[in-house]
């Protein structure tokens, strides 16, 4: 499946074929991805490949087989892969702070790692992302004394110090409080404006608040792509509630004392249920397997 975001303003990332192997297992098969300005958001099981391929996108994995532009560049170059970096900005899964630095230090290290050698414009930018995550009153505190949902904070700073064109975040809303969640949203909207932020979650309702794109993966493939909307489309009559088992369901789970939701054919006399981004969700990996 070829998934396509990008409008007359072009295509900041663009991958053929990619593919990536650990040993006997393929985690990331065969993706092709044309993304354009926006917030494209990542979902799939445990374990479908979103880190891999969120991993390749960054410049930190290489692809085994594939090619793969990122803001018109060829990573496999060093020289485009120092130039890509800078105007990259990257969130892995378990971030790793120098808990010993203050949140100002670091984010003025990563800007140093991408070569900002104008020392006084790094302070303003590490002050202004951080003022931009919430964290203006916590700079000069040690890491190590802050908490879990603000130190995530601090890594998502030190993504984001630069403006960059390219943003690629693995679960950037883990740990963060519901006042930081709707916070994220506005910081990433405002890198949308003119980059690509490309983001993976297992929160369906933070795709539907975030994402004008979704791309579902399954066992390395992407097994679906298109808007939030569209995916709870794809459950437009085929989800309804009752107080019993069903066999002609695909999925069934509980949602309240004795209520179970399903997903599937519904039976003769069932009422559909509005389709949420979860029941399309549920629906999409059932039939990719
Ligand atoms: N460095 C590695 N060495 C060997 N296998 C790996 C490595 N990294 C990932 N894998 C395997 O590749 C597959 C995809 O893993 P990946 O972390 O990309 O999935 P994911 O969709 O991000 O999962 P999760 O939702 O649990 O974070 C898994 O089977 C995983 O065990």
């Amino acid at each position: 499946m070829t998934t396509t975001t990008h409008t007359a303003t072009g295509t900041l990332l663009e991958t053929a074929g990619i593919t990536k192997r650990f040993g006997s297992l393929t985690a990331v098969d065969d993706v092709d991805l044309g993304l354009g300005r926006g917030i494209v958001g990542v979902l799939g099981p445990n374990g479908a490949g979103k880190t891999t391929l969120l991993r390749i996108l960054a410049t930190v994995l290489a692809p085994d087989r594939g090619s793969l532009s990122l803001l018109g560049l060829d990573p496999a170059s060093p020289t485009a892969r120092t130039e890509v970096r800078r105007r990259l900005g990257y969130l892995p899964q378990s971030p790793r702070l120098y808990t010993g630095f203050t949140p100002l230090e670091m984010v003025d290290y990563v800007a140093i790692l991408k070569e900002h050698t104008d020392a006084a414009w790094r302070r303003r930018e590490a002050a202004a992302v951080l003022e931009a995550v919430g964290l203006g009153d916590r700079m000069h505190k040690r890491i190590r004394t802050l908490s879990g949902g603000m130190q995530q904070r601090v890594a998502l700073a030190s993504a984001l110090v630069g403006s960059p064109d390219l943003l690629v975040l693995d679960e950037p809303a883990t740990g963060l409080d519901p006042e930081q969640r709707i916070a994220l949203r506005s910081v990433l909207a405002e890198t949308a404006h003119r980059g690509c932020v490309v983001l993976s979650t297992h929160n369906t309702a933070e795709v539907a608040a975030l994402c004008q794109h979704v791309l579902v993966m399954d066992r390395g493939r992407i097994c679906w792509s298109g808007t939030p909307a569209a995916l709870a489309g794809e459950a437009e009559g085929r989800v309804w509630e009752s107080d019993v088992e069903e066999p002609t369901a695909l999925r069934s789970w509980l949602t309240g004392p004795g209520t179970r939701r399903h997903v599937g054919t519904p039976p003769a006399g069932a009422s559909p249920a509005v389709p949420t981004v979860d029941d399309g969700y549920l629906l999409v990996t059932r039939l990719a397997r």
